[in-house]
């Protein structure tokens, strides 16, 4: 299989619609600016969605989960069967996500690309297995190119199906113990940095622990010096839900559809497919500043300002999903406020 497709053009903007969006705003009731956030938010999806009265009542949320061989170092405060137990949460509706895309009334499409302690075939979860884990990126590169090229397909899958289902935002989130020590890996490889700039916590690391997982990041980061491309180093360190992400993001921005960017790890397949194809990046939108140390760097590196900054570092698109409501909100605020003619309020 090839992979030209990741660099086939996105959809453009609306440039003519940002600038009626922006004039619009001017005209209503408020001080010029006074929504701050909101306004741009409403601006940005106006020219996106290709519309004066833009809404994010249809979201989709596709969560991507899989196994990293990097667990096999010791770099997690959980155990790896966590993510296939988790995977099943998801389905049966217990999990954080579960409980907001329900609130949210979104569509929940939770993808399956390889656990170790594989849940097997439950109703709501899409089976796109490709090996129970990729290799320990210590020892070699995470995915060969087969694997690779599969699980982008599989992302790019679940944006054109959210397309095609009519949604009008797409969140991805992923599980999958360890993989903050991937994206970290990602990470510092794209941006050059040194891993210390970039690993964190995850899911509970003492300071103990996120010393080790460094050492762990300069092995794997030497180990592939050599994978000098965006493709090549998200191929080397990255995992199975990464490189999904990655390719439901250049899906999305292909298709014409918003995104919507959780945490650490989708942010670092954010910046890894903005790295692949420039063009994805008027598509994504922030939701949050995760806890994890290494986050505000990338959103940094990507000129990011996100909607909300919580303490959340849960991943699962947990931060996406609650920052979809002020969407909502940014929404309804430019579509329904009168303009100072319509209410008799004066401007001088
Ligand atoms: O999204 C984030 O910012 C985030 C920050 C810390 C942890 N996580 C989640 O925690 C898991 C990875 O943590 P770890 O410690 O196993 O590398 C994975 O399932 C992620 O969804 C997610
Ligand atoms: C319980 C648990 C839930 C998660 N959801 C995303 N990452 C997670 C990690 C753990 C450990």
């Amino acid at each position: 299989m090839s992979l030209d497709w990741l660099s086939a053009p996105c959809a453009q903007p609306d440039t003519a619609l940002a600038e009626a969006a922006r004039a619009h705003q001017l005209q209503l009731t408020k001080p010029p600016g006074s929504l701050g956030m909101l306004e741009a938010l409403a601006i940005q999806l106006a020219s996106l969605q290709h519309t004066p009265r833009p809404a994010v009542e249809r979201v989709w949320i596709s969560v991507f989960a899989g196994d990293h061989g990097v667990a096999d170092e010791g770099v997690s405060a959980f155990p790896q069967v966590v993510t296939g137990e988790m995977v099943r949460n998801f389905a049966t509706g217990g999990a954080a996500i579960s409980v907001l895309a329900r609130s949210l009334a979104a569509t929940l499409d939770v993808v399956n690309l390889g656990t170790v302690n594989d849940p097997g075939e439950i109703p709501g979860v899409r089976r796109a297995i490709i090996a129970p884990s990729t290799a320990n990126f210590c020892l070699a590169p995470a995915m060969t190119v087969a694997q690779f090229d599969a699980a982008l397909s599989v992302g790019a899958e679940s944006a054109r199906s959210a397309k095609a289902a009519g949604a009008q935002l797409f969140i991805g989130g992923e599980m999958g113990i360890a993989n903050t020590t991937s994206a970290a890996a990602v990470a510092s490889a794209l941006l050059d940095e040194p891993p210390s700039v970039l690993a964190g916590a995850g899911t509970g690391l003492n300071a103990e622990g996120i010393r080790h997982k460094v050492s762990v990041l300069e092995r794997a980061l030497a180990q592939h010096a050599g994978a000098t491309t965006a493709l090549e180093q998200l191929r080397c360190l990255g995992g199975f839900e990464i490189a999904a992400l990655v390719g439901a993001y250049i899906a999305a921005a292909q298709t014409g559809l918003p995104v919507l960017v959780d945490g650490f790890i989708t942010t670092t397949a954010a910046l890894a497919a903005v790295m692949i194809n420039p063009d994805v990046r008027p598509w994504l939108l922030f939701a949050h500043r995760s806890k994890e140390h290494g986050h505000a760097r990338l959103l940094q590196a990507l000129n990011a300002e996100p909607v909300l900054d919580l303490g959340l570092r849960l991943g699962e698109a947990s931060g996406a999903a609650t920052a979809v409501p002020l969407l909502r909100l940014a929404c309804a605020l430019h579509n329904g406020m009168a303009t100072f003619e319509q209410a008799g309020v004066s401007t001088s």
